[in-house]
Formats: C-alpha cells, sequence, structure tokens
C-alpha cells in the first residue's frame, strides 16, 4: 500500500494521526493474510508496536505486508512501514508490525489454513522468527501480569492527599457502521485501534495541555468480535507520567440493543499507549498524582511496564558491536529469550556464506558483515545420526563435559522456564593456565513443525549470582549454538554457528588442512572447533 498523506490524515501539527496509521496497517495486513486463506481474516492480536519516526503532510507511506508463517488456523503477517519525501527522496523507517489473524468461513467458523511455503532465504528466516513470536504473544499476558505483581513501587506519602484525575478520563461512544467493518459486517481491528488512539490522546492532551505524539502501543488482544449496529465504548484515562512521556490505558466494551433493551457488555480488548510530548511544545510534564487504590495501582503496573517496555527495547536493538553481556532481570528475560533464538535464526537464516575450508566431514564457512565476523561449521549429513537424540545432548550443557574436551565443569545459576536457563561454565584456555568462565542463557526450541529444525542458542549474560573472579578469565559471547536438520528423516546435519567479536578475527582463515599446527592461532581455533565435532560424533 502507498499513501500519500493528506490534509485529512494528519493532525494540526501537520503530522500523521496515530489512529490512521494503526488503521493502514492493519488492512495491509489483512489483504495479505486473505490472499493466503482465500477467506476473510479478523485480527487476533497486534504485537508491541514502536514508531520510530514522525510521517508528515504531503510525504509517502509505504507498507509492506507479507505472512511469515502459517500456524493451524492462526498466521503471523509482518508489514513493514517506511516514508519517503517527495523533495528529498529521504526514505525512513516508521514501524515493524506483527499481526496475527484467523480466516473465518461463511459460518463464523475458524478455517485450517493451507500450508506456507517459503521461497527465499529472508523468508525462511522470517518463518523460523515467527514462531518465536507466537511464543511471546501467547505468554505474553501472563508474563507481564506476573512481573507487574513483583514491581515494587515507593508512593510519596502525600501522594494519599491528592485530587483525583478524573480531568484525563475520557469516555467515548462510537457506532459501528458499514464503513468500520469489513464484508463479513466485522469491526475492522484497525478502527477499533484508530478510536482507541483518539480516546488516549485527548487524555494524554489533557494531562500535557498540549498534543502528544504516540510512540508505542502494547501488545493488543482481541478477545471477541463486534460488528455492524455495536456501540463501542471506549474509556481511556492516563496512568502514569514520566520524564517526557505517559502512559495511557484505554478499555473497549461494545453492546448493542436487542428486542429494544441494552444488551450485555463485552470487553473487546484493553490496551496501553505511550505518548512523549517532545514534540509538543511542552517542556515538562506536570507531577501525576494519581487518585488512591485504583489510580495508585494503575500508577504502579504501568511503571513495571515502562521498565519491560524499555529492556525490550534496549535488547531487541542491541547491536552486535555492544557489549557481548546484557544483565539478566526479570523484566528482560521474556525479551532475552527471544533475543538468544532470533539472533541464533538470523544468522542461520543468511544465504551469503563462504566456503572457507572443507574436510571430508566438515565444512568451515565463514561470513563478514559490518566488521563482524561470523562462522558456521556444519557436519556432513551423517545417516546413523537421530536429530532428536543430537538435540537431547546438546541442550544440555551439563553433557557438554561429556563430548567436549575443553569444558572442566558447569553449574546452574537460573532456571528460566522449560527451554531456558542460565549457566556457568568453565572452560579450558588454549592459551592460557588460567582457565576461561562464562556465564551463558542457553535457550534450546524443538521444531513446531518437521520443516523447522531443532535450535540450542548461547549467549552471555551477566547475573548477580556469578560475578567475575580471579581465578577465571570471563569470556563472552553475543549470539553462538546449534542448528540440528533432519532431511528426509534418516539424515542428521549439525552447524555450529558463532558470530565472533573483532578479536577473533585473525584466528579464522581459510586452512582447516593444518590442524596439527599448535604455534598458529586461527589454527588453534579451527582445531578446536574440529576435535569438539569430532569426540561429539563418538559419542554416538
Ligand atoms: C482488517 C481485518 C478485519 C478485522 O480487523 S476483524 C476485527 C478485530 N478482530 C476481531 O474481532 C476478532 C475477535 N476475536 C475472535 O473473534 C476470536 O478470538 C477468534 C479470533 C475467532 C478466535 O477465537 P477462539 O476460537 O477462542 O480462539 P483460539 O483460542 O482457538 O485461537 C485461535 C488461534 O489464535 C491463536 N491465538 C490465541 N491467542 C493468541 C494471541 N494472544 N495472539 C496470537 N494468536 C493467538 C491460537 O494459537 C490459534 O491459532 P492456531 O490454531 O494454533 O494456529
Amino acid at each position: 500500500m502507498n499513501q500519500v498523506i493528506q490534509s485529512s490524515h494528519v493532525n494540526q501539527y501537520n503530522i500523521l494521526d496515530g489512529g490512521q496509521l494503526l488503521k493502514w496497517v492493519d488492512t495491509c495486513a489483512c489483504l495479505s493474510a486473505e490472499r493466503l486463506a482465500g477467506y476473510p481474516c479478523v485480527t487476533v492480536s497486534v504485537d508491541d508496536l514502536h514508531f520510530e519516526n514522525e510521517v508528515k503532510l504531503g510525504q509517502v507511506l509505504n507498507l509492506k505486508a507479507q505472512v511469515n508463517r502459517a500456524f493451524t488456523t492462526s498466521m503471523e503477517v509482518g508489514v513493514k512501514v517506511s516514508f519517503e519525501s517527495l523533495t528529498t527522496q529521504e526514505i525512513k523507517p516508521v514501524c515493524d508490525a506483527f499481526i496475527t489473524f484467523v480466516a473465518l468461513d461463511n459460518n463464523g467458523k475458524k478455517v485450517k489454513l493451507p500450508p506456507f511455503l517459503c521461497q527465499k532465504p529472508d523468508e525462511k528466516t522470517c518463518f523460523a522468527l515467527a514462531n518465536e513470536r507466537r511464543k511471546v504473544r501467547i505468554t505474553h499476558a501472563n508474563t507481564v501480569k506476573q512481573l507487574i505483581a513483583d514491581y515494587e513501587i515507593n508512593f510519596k506519602k502525600d501522594y494519599f492527599l491528592i485530587k483525583n484525575e478524573s480531568t484525563q478520563l475520557v469516555e467515548s461512544v462510537e457506532l459501528v457502521l458499514p464503513p468500520h467493518a469489513n464484508h463479513h459486517g466485522n469491526t475492522f481491528g484497525g478502527q477499533v485501534m484508530a478510536w482507541m488512539e483518539n480516546v488516549a490522546s485527548i487524555s494524554a492532551g489533557r494531562l500535557c495541555h498540549g498534543l502528544a505524539t504516540l510512540r508505542s502501543v502494547d501488545m493488543v488482544y482481541f478477545r471477541g468480535p463486534s460488528t455492524v449496529g455495536d456501540r463501542i465504548v471506549l474509556t481511556s484515562i492516563v496512568n502514569n507520567s514520566f520524564e517526557t512521556s505517559l502512559e495511557v490505558g484505554v478499555r473497549v466494551e461494545a453492546y448493542r440493543y436487542e428486542n429494544g433493551k441494552i444488551g450485555e457488555r463485552r470487553h473487546i480488548n484493553s490496551a496501553f499507549l505511550s505518548y512523549d510530548i517532545t514534540s509538543s511544545g511542552v517542556k515538562q510534564l506536570p507531577p501525576f498524582l494519581p487518585e488512591p487504590k485504583d489510580g495508585m495501582r494503575r500508577q504502579k503496573e504501568a511503571a513495571a511496564r515502562r521498565k519491560i517496555r524499555l529492556d525490550r527495547r534496549y535488547i531487541l536493538s542491541l547491536q552486535r558491536n555492544d557489549r557481548l553481556s546484557v544483565a539478566w532481570s526479570r523484566t528482560n528475560a521474556m525479551y532475552l529469550c527471544y533475543g538468544n533464538i532470533t539472533a541464533l535464526s538470523r544468522i542461520a537464516g543468511k544465504s551469503d556464506w563462504t566456503v572457507a575450508a572443507s574436510t571430508t566431514s566438515v565444512t568451515l564457512c565463514t561470513r563478514e558483515q559490518d566488521g563482524v565476523l561470523s562462522f558456521c561449521v556444519t557436519l556432513k549429513p551423517q545417516t546413523e545420526l537421530c536429530a532428536s537424540d543430537v538435540f537431547d545432548v546438546l541442550k544440555n550443557p551439563f553433557k557438554r563435559v561429556e563430548w567436549d574436551p575443553l569444558t572442566l565443569s558447569c553449574d546452574e545459576v537460573k532456571r528460566i522456564g522449560d527451554e531456558d536457563g542460565i549457566y556457568h561454565t568453565v572452560m579450558k584456555s588454549q592459551t592460557s593456565e588460567v582457565p576461561n568462565d562464562f556465564v551463558l542463557l542457553v535457550s534450546d526450541r524443538r521444531p513446531a513443525t518437521d520443516s523447522d529444525p531443532y535450535k540450542v542458542a548461547f549467549r552471555s549474560v551477566t547475573h548477580d549470582r556469578v560475578p567475575q573472579t580471579t581465578g577465571f578469565s570471563r569470556t563472552e559471547v553475543a549470539c553462538a549454538g546449534f542448528v540440528i536438520r533432519q532431511d528426509c528423516g534418516t539424515c542428521t546435519e549439525i552447524s555450529y554457528y558463532n558470530e565472533t567479536n573483532p578479536k577473533l578475527v585473525s584466528y579464522v582463515t581459510c586452512d582447516l588442512a593444518g590442524l596439527g599446527n599448535t604455534e598458529n592461532q586461527n589454527l588453534i581455533f579451527c582445531s578446536k572447533i574440529s576435535t569438539t565435532c569430532g569426540i561429539f560424533l563418538t559419542l554416538f
């Protein structure tokens, strides 16, 4: 979809209205979903959205949608939104959205989706990552609830004496008319979100006495449908304000008249929208003073959500040259695990590897981008290995001492869930008497379908329980792990990926032949991998 931003799409500062943008994102994604399904689709959820740049009057908005993956009855559609300036020809990103749709037949029953076959390497990476995002979104509500329950906030004493915040409470009722709905009469999800943004921006504006800019929308889940003829009741309130931003909560309910009476109110969804005031001309937000009880609860919850949001942004925006270790905390665990698996999936999904060396059983490939070298060691497909057995061995950090001669010990630091944990691993150093120690987040994933590989991802984290000590040389890794593919049901291919830091670049060269030459650092490095792979093979 390409849209010229016209005066009917902008606010008084000539900036694209957030609600309009949400409508286009949903519609564009729906076109893509329906092309795959061949049936009308409804929006189930919209993942966290973060808007990077404002779009102005006269600029052109480009929305590009593609189905990333079809599950059983639901599918994930990714939408990349950017804008171009016709005068300067500059192109800038606006947001990346991930929307889940379900296709419904004429009776409103969910339709089993046709298999979605991806062809290009990029599509394969999107396919793999979609499964990881699905895991995050299905557990999202419970995870956030738990984090909020654990969050501590110290209220100042005088908060108990304060005025209530009723001036920021906005209630608005909308009537769903045919233009707001698809051909089956279901209200467009994007339209509901646009109405939500409308009331939320009024609440935000009442607090900051200006027009705040929409910066993000937390994950929205559409609990139930609304249709033409429904009345949609939208209630919004400012939950908390920070230095230059604030959070507004919106609740959406629907009802209709049945036999001359007002029918039952159905909760359609709730959402949390964050605004910033930097372009509103307001320098600083007035102190936010919540009313006792509910207001204070909402204030605490908003502070906890802000922490989760900031952690998420930090983790997902990590550049490869940034610090290799990230401090583990309960609030960033969800995205740290997501980031761990997605980083491995991304590197494994790259197609521009160069074969650096090859023997009868091992291939070493390298790849360089932006000064970061990655390497991949692949064992040629083994007929005698079963992928799930290999996975069971590789995902278990304690077993590593059995097959990796360099690993000296491994202790569990923290179990995060069934598939993720933090471990302290000590390894022999090739160059010094002092052993290396790693604090690693280990995330393992079984395939969701036959076409997925098994994955075991590693990344360094820091954890209070394992500070650096003098007996070890603390070593870090940004992204590494195993990808195990079962081909044709009988052959198993094992690849080990590692995104090295610049210090390791000189260790890897194109010569695997001289593995025995221990005077040369690069050969030690290759030898280590090859020995590890060799010993690993003998285990089976
Ligand atoms: C522009 C397009 C048109 C629109 O915008 S439509 C307007 C907005 N959307 C709506 O009105 C939909 C409201 N929701 C509903 O009607 C129902 O929830 C809906 C979608 C029919 C599904 O109902 P149920 O049968 O209760 O759902 P279910 O538990 O069997 O799940 C169905 C598939 O959805 C998935 N799902 C559940 N919770 C999710 C979540 N939080 N995020 C993402 N996906 C989720 C679930 O895994 C299942 O997928 P699969 O079958 O495993 O592939």
